[in-house]
């Protein structure tokens, strides 16, 4: 199977998750993306559920699909948010980002009573940190912001380099209009560490470490689904 097809897989293991009425958060990304696929052809059968998308790509291809949206303001409480990740471990945590849409991934994610995970075999490691960490920043002061993140990234006995994400040629900006920089760190020792860390640099929007978050994950194999957790 294709890693596309593992991908669909997962993404439709997830629509079957998913109950009338349900309040769901759309993830971004690839295998988010087929998922918004599947649920709309779920939604055209007559599924009546609604959305809250963590991009504005998302919110694009749903609203062309005709997925029912709503925003955080009108729905706080969502009830279930599928979504990708660029890397699992086995105890559930992630690193996010990879699309540099992680800021609101994780304010839909904190905001739903379950999150599911969807990937291929690929995103699962045995130790967080082969993916380069996104680290979303305010643009004002990046020299002092990122001389903090390196001060945290070795207290929590991480070494590597930082590189401010780039899009054809110019500064990559987030759909809040911040700009990324991405951690090379090869492995992540202690991930809460380093999350507890990076939440206290002034500057910092947000990074891609989502712990304590996910509930389950789906993960398509070639051998079949793996399901870690209570989906
Ligand atoms: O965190 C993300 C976007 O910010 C994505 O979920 C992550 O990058 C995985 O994407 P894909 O399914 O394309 O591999």
């Amino acid at each position: 199977m294709s890693l596309e097809a593992l991908k669909r897989e997962a993404a439709a293991q997830a629509v079957a998750l998913v109950r009338p009425g349900m309040r769901l958060g759309l993830g971004t990304g690839s295998t988010a993306k087929h998922f918004v696929d599947l649920l709309a052809e779920r939604v055209r059968d007559g599924l009546d559920v609604v959305g809250v998308p963590t991009s504005e790509a998302t919110r694009a291809q749903a609203e062309r699909l005709g997925v029912r949206l709503t925003t955080l303001d009108e729905t706080p409480e969502l009830d279930l948010t599928v979504d990708g990740a660029d890397e699992i471990d086995g105890a559930l945590r992630l690193i996010k980002g990879g699309g540099g849409a992680h800021l609101r991934e994780k304010i839909v994610a904190s905001a739903s009573r379950r999150m599911v995970v969807i990937a291929d075999e690929t995103k699962l490691v045995e130790t967080l940190g082969r993916f380069p960490l996104p680290i979303e920043v305010v643009s004002f002061g990046l020299g002092a912001t990122r001389r903090a993140v390196e001060a945290a990234l070795a207290e929590a006995g991480c070494a590597g380099t930082l590189t401010v994400r780039e899009r054809d040629g110019a500064a990559f900006r987030t759909d809040s209009g911040n700009l990324i920089l991405d951690a090379a760190l090869g492995r992540i020792p202690d991930p809460e560490r380093l999350a507890e860390g990076l939440d206290r640099v002034t500057g910092v929007v947000e990074h891609g470490l989502f712990i304590g978050l996910a509930t389950a994950a789906i993960l398509a194999t070639s051998q079949g689904v793996k399901v870690l957790g209570e989906p």
